[in-house]
């Protein structure tokens, strides 16, 4: 199991409502994933400007700070908002390695979850209702973005192991399936510098796009490379700055469904992620073919 969903806006008018759409559309995937859920939202990036989503256990201790601890660190202006576990830290653009750094020692125990112009990720255990609103996604706008309900098959059941994974700039990917040969494509990404938080099969999908795309791939060419060299089972729907792309296995047992209308390009697990979508019944629907890839860029 595991519910994806994905919405692609092409409309600037539904911006203002991404959030709302996907919380919908996650909620109603709830059956296919009870473990944990999450969500990637990619804003109208600022010019100059970077985005830095952290998380951490204890927010209330680690956040307090933050903003100003880390703005010291890196002789820049840095501002940060918090949404429970989650916090936003918006920062210039050309200091986002340098605030990767500085928050490894400032706050050992915080993770990052996405990093970017664009993008931010906010996932957790639990139910995507729960989820959802604990970071009030519903109010959230954007120009697409990407949900996720798991049900584990390849790692433990934990704030790290929730999909979206983000490998990448501005990049995520979400997958139901399990890939049978992760290990041996995880050593040969490490050998190549790339760097793991999980065992988990899909953070080593999402590296090894990532890790194509930093060898000069486009996003397309990034995708087919998936069908000859990942093995097992897999949907996977994948975001960046621009773009937004979605490949089945060559068997394809892991159910998709997409709709495409003059104001936006969605996926959803089954087609009852969709039905709430303004001009559903006229859209064009159909189910994507087995090891084909699908990408929308702006
Ligand atoms: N049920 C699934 O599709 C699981 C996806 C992935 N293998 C995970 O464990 O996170």
């Amino acid at each position: 199991m595991c519910g994806i969903v994905g919405l692609f806006l092409k409309d600037p008018k539904l911006e203002p409502n991404l959030g709302a759409m996907l919380t919908d559309m996650l909620i109603t995937m709830t059956d296919r994933g009870p473990d944990s859920a999450g969500i990637a939202i990619y804003g109208r990036p600022e010019k100059g400007r970077a985005k830095l989503t952290v998380q951490s256990a204890t927010p209330d201790a680690d956040f307090e700070t933050l903003a100003a601890d880390l703005g010291k660190a890196i002789a820049a202006k840095v501002t940060g908002t918090a949404k429970d576990t989650h916090m936003v830290l918006e920062l210039p653009d050309d200091r986002l390695d340098a605030a990767r750094h500085a928050l490894r020692s400032l706050r050992p125990n915080a993770k990052v979850m996405s990093a970017g112009e664009g993008i931010e990720i906010y996932k957790e255990v639990g139910l995507p209702k729960d989820v959802a609103a604990r970071f009030d996604i519903a109010h959230m706008s954007g120009t697409h973005g990407i949900g996720h309900t798991r049900m584990a098959t390849e790692s433990a059941v934990t704030t790290m192991g929730a999909h979206p994974f983000s490998t990448g700039s501005d990049q995520c990917l979400v997958h139901n399936g399990s890939l049978s040969n992760h290990n041996s494509v995880r050593r040969v990404l490490k050998q190549a510098g790339m760097t793991f938080e999980t065992e988990n099969d899909t953070e080593v999908a999402a590296a090894f796009i990532s890790h194509k795309l930093q060898e000069g791939a486009k996003l397309g060419e990034a995708m087919e490379a998936t069908l000859t060299d990942l093995d097992g089972f897999f949907t996977f729907v994948v975001g960046t700055k621009n773009g937004f792309g979605v490949v089945r296995d060559p068997i394809a047992c892991k159910p998709a469904v997409m709709a495409e209308t003059d104001q936006y390009v969605a996926f959803g697990s089954e087609y009852r992620a969709m039905v709430n979508l303004p001009g559903i019944l006229s859209a064009r629907v159909w189910e994507p073919e087995p090891a084909t890839v699908y990408f929308w860029e702006r």
